[in-house]
């Protein structure tokens, strides 16, 4: 994989440029100052952080939680922007720079359309994927890159885990990047000839206009549980965020997992043509999807749709759900326009799914307890990950987890249970505690699996490498060690520092320290 080096976003090589005054009355900008200082003047990029400014770009400060970002028009001056977009407030911080300062009332809700001018990506786009739900985004876009890739098909990819087109690659700061960032990477996968794109679309990013100026050609949605609630307060409010990626001005057509009452009702809200998909016998379904077999490498399963079309095939990843994932990312590119027998022709050529999914239920080696690192962070996740593992484990199942702080703690006393509930062992540690009290965090965990299975072999151990040890200490040849939460993830986020540490590479570590590998 190349590294984009000390680029934080990626964005096209050789970027159209546009007029300053274009962009004024296109987009009916007031300007503050002298409008003959606009004249010929060019822009070649677009960026909402003065961290991120290129010589050429328009810079767009927004008003933030913490700060505004017009404070910073002076850092993006230096590094070369040549004029600001802002609403009335910025416009007053940004004034003292002498760059053209241009306003609109909100410029986070004009920030796609701007974005998609400046880059031009509304002109030839590929074939536009979007994934959205609370768990399993991340997966389906990787298969569908993966089946793309087996279908002769150069696919870009926008996930939690990284951007990448082809070799070049850079890690992800947000699940979903903003507008900006979005338009320069379509760009920069378009002047690499994708000829496709994948999305994952957070409910936070329909919220923050971060996917505005796209229309999909096909939208996925994977399921609505308990997340996030520190942002939307309720499910309701939670859902409501997610149904626009399903509206004409947002996609063309949708895809919507329907084994519970939230896909349910979105299938009948969307304003989109929608396809619907269960994998429970029974239900009403355009398609339906029914595991065959299941292995702690791999799960096979058979995808049943209209018009008698069937495929049979597996996917090397434990779990139920994600052959949900799997049978999601097939119906998608079927809607796409892609017939399933040739779908069905590349996975019998090639034996399955040829995926890799970092951090997803990733199996450490192959030798000794088997160590699954998993990205799980919500009540769901464990639920499906831990009962999966329930069916192919014959010794015990050894959950280790923490929870993140600054983010939803309404959801921690439910893991804590479930984990009680449904492994044998728990070994409860930090993950990302962030300006909260890590103490207090594991303390809420320790309570609610204590509550829910008194006398449940429980420990608590603070620091994720030694958690790591007392699990592994614990664990004979066959059992299994589920550890949850970092995922792909190459730090630990403590105060506002972030501290490198791979799950992965320490797992791997101990099972050398411990005579496994
Ligand atoms: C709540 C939220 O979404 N916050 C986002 C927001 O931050 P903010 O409003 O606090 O920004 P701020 O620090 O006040 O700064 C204001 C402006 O000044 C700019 N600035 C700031 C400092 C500086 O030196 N230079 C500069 O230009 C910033 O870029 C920003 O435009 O704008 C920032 C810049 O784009 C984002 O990084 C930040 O996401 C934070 C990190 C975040 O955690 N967001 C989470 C909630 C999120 O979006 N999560 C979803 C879902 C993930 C999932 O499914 O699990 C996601 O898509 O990632
Ligand atoms: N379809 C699914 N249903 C329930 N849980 C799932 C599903 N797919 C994955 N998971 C669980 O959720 C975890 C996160 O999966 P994934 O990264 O694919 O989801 P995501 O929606 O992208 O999450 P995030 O936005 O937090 O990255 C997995 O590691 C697994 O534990």
């Amino acid at each position: 994989m190349t590294s984009t080096g000390q680029l934080n976003t990626l964005r096209p090589s050789h970027p159209p440029a546009r007029l300053v005054t274009d962009l004024v009355s296109r987009f009916d900008l007031a300007v503050t100052g002298e409008l003959a200082e606009l004249d010929g003047l060019l822009l070649t990029g677009i960026t909402l952080s003065s961290k991120s400014v290129q010589p050429g770009d328009l810079y767009v400060g927004l008003a933030g939680v913490h700060a505004h970002g017009a404070q910073f028009a002076a850092d993006a001056k230096a590094k070369g922007a040549v004029a600001i977009v802002t609403d009335a407030r910025g416009a007053a911080l940004a004034a003292p720079t002498g760059l053209p300062v241009l306003v609109t009332a909100d410029p986070r809700a004009s920030l796609g359309a701007l974005s998609a001018w400046v880059y031009g990506t509304a002109v030839n786009p590929p074939t536009l994927f979007g994934v959205t739900g609370t768990n399993g985004k991340t997966s389906v876009s990787y298969i569908l890159e993966a089946i793309l890739r087996q279908l002769g098909v150069l696919a870009g990819l926008s996930t939690t885990a990284e951007r990448r087109i082809g070799d070049l690659a850079m890690v992800s700061a947000l699940t979903t990047p903003e507008a900006t960032e979005v338009h320069g990477m379509l760009a920069r996968m378009n002047e690499a000839e994708a000829e496709a794109v994948i999305i994952e679309v957070s409910a936070q990013a329909l919220t923050r206009h971060r996917v505005d100026g796209i229309v999909f050609d096909v939208v996925g949605f994977t399921n609505l549980t308990h997340d996030h609630l520190d942002d939307y307060h309720t499910m309701q409010a939670y859902f409501e965020a997610k149904q626009p990626l399903f509206t004409p001005e947002r996609a063309k057509r949708g895809v919507v997992i329907t084994d519970a009452e939230w896909g349910k009702k979105l299938a009948r809200a969307a304003t989109i043509p929608v396809v619907t998909l269960s994998t429970y016998p029974g239900q009403a379904a355009d398609w339906y999807a029914a595991i065959l077999r299941e292995t702690i490498d791999e799960t096979r399963f058979i995808l049943n749709g209209p018009d008698n079309q069937s495929v049979t095939t597996s996917i090397p990843v434990l779990g139920r759900h994600m052959a949900e994932n799997a049978a999601l990312a097939v119906v998608m590119l079927v809607e796409s326009g892609i017939p399933l027998a040739e779908i069905k022709t590349v996975l019998d050529r090639d034996g399955g799914i040829q995926v890799y999914i970092p951090g997803r239920a990733e199996r450490i080696e192959n030798s000794g307890p088997a160590v699954l690192i998993d990205y799980g962070h919500s009540p769901d996740a464990f639920t499906s990950t831990l009962d999966s593992l329930r069916r192919v484990v014959d010794g015990r199942i050894i959950m280790l987890f923490g929870a993140d702080g600054d983010r939803d703690p309404s959801k921690r006393e439910e893991m804590g249970q479930i984990a009680a509930r449904l492994a044998d062992v728990v070994v409860i540690t930090d993950f990302h505690p962030r300006t909260e009290d890590p103490a207090a965090i594991r303390a809420v965990l320790v309570g609610a699996a204590r509550a829910a299975v008194p006398g449940r072999e429980i420990y608590e151990v603070a620091d994720p490498r030694e958690a790591f040890r007392k699990a592994l200490s614990l664990a004979t040849a066959d059992d299994v060690i589920l550890y949850a939460g970092p995922g792909h993830e190459d730090y630990h986020e403590v105060g506002g520092e972030h501290l490198p540490y791979s799950a992965r590479d320490d797992a791997r570590l101990a099972l050398h320290e411990f005579g496994w590998l």
